[in-house]
């Protein structure tokens, strides 16, 4: 699906958070976004979420406009996303917290419907818990399944977060700094995963390098506006972008 943002605003009492932003990811494509503290990147996250509705402009998936929509919809209709700070289940095991990602395909009825519909039940559970574990085995953390979230360091606790949005097949990832916190093996899993994922994928990211690296096409914030977007090598050769990094 392509995402579309077209003359997106927000403002913060006086602050303009985000100035008539416009860009498109298309189908497939690893967008990255990169830009100074304060650029806009949590903003626009959450207006793509649905997690703010914009105070102008549209959010537009595969033509359709979703601006009016919430977040839960979204998610349904194939948005998955991570956090800045990951949000995991620390109560819960790392299979867990994969398995909540897919727990709408199943289940509801209470106990009428598992006594008269035992077999589908389980068959279902069966593929939810392959589909759950496929995804561990993707972000490299096959080997924590039975290990409670709470109890992991912040970069697996990261890859749990990845594991549980690619779980479902999502459409569109957005993915909120997702090598803060990685040891340099980890990222690696990361880069591997971003390389062989179909959805189409925006990132927030501070480190540049990996951006660059990864990344087909990339859109520069700074002070809520777009200053620069292009393949890696335009962005990194742009004045404007030099200048909003080297203040
Ligand atoms: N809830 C809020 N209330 C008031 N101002 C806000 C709020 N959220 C963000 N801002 C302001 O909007 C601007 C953009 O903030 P935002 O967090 O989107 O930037 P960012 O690029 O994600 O920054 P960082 O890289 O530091 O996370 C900043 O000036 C920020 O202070």
């Amino acid at each position: 699906m392509s995402l579309e943002l077209e003359g997106i605003s927000v403002s913060f009492g006086g602050v303009h958070a985000l100035s008539e932003v416009s860009f498109t990811v298309a189908e497939g494509q690893v967008c990255g976004v990169i830009g100074p503290n304060g650029a806009g990147k949590t903003t626009l996250f959450d207006v793509v979420t649905g997690l703010r509705r914009p105070d102008g402009g549209q959010v537009r998936v595969d033509g359709a406009d979703v601006t009016g929509r919430g977040a839960v919809r979204r998610a349904r209709d194939g948005m998955a996303r991570t956090f800045q700070r990951p949000q995991v289940f620390g109560r819960l095991t790392v299979l867990e917290n994969v398995l909540t990602a897919l727990e709408w395909h199943g289940g509801g009825g209470g106990l009428a419907a598992d006594l008269l519909a035992l077999p589908t039940r389980r068959s279902r559970e069966r593929a939810r818990r392959a589909r759950a574990e496929e995804a561990l085995a993707r972000c490299g953390i096959a080997d924590l399944a039975g290990l409670y979230a709470a109890e992991l360091p912040i970069g697996r606790r990261r890859l749990v977060e990845l594991a549980r949005a690619l779980a479902d097949d999502p459409k569109i990832l957005l993915l909120d700094e997702p090598t803060s916190g990685l040891d340099p093996a980890q990222a690696e899993v990361f880069a591997g995963v971003l390389a062989s994922v179909e959805a189409t994928v925006l990132l927030v990211e501070h480190d540049v390098g990996f951006v660059m690296d990864t990344c087909e096409r990339i859109v520069v914030l700074d002070l809520g506006k777009v200053i620069a977007e292009g393949a890696p090598a335009e962005v990194r050769d742009d004045p404007a972008v030099r200048a909003a990094y080297l203040g």
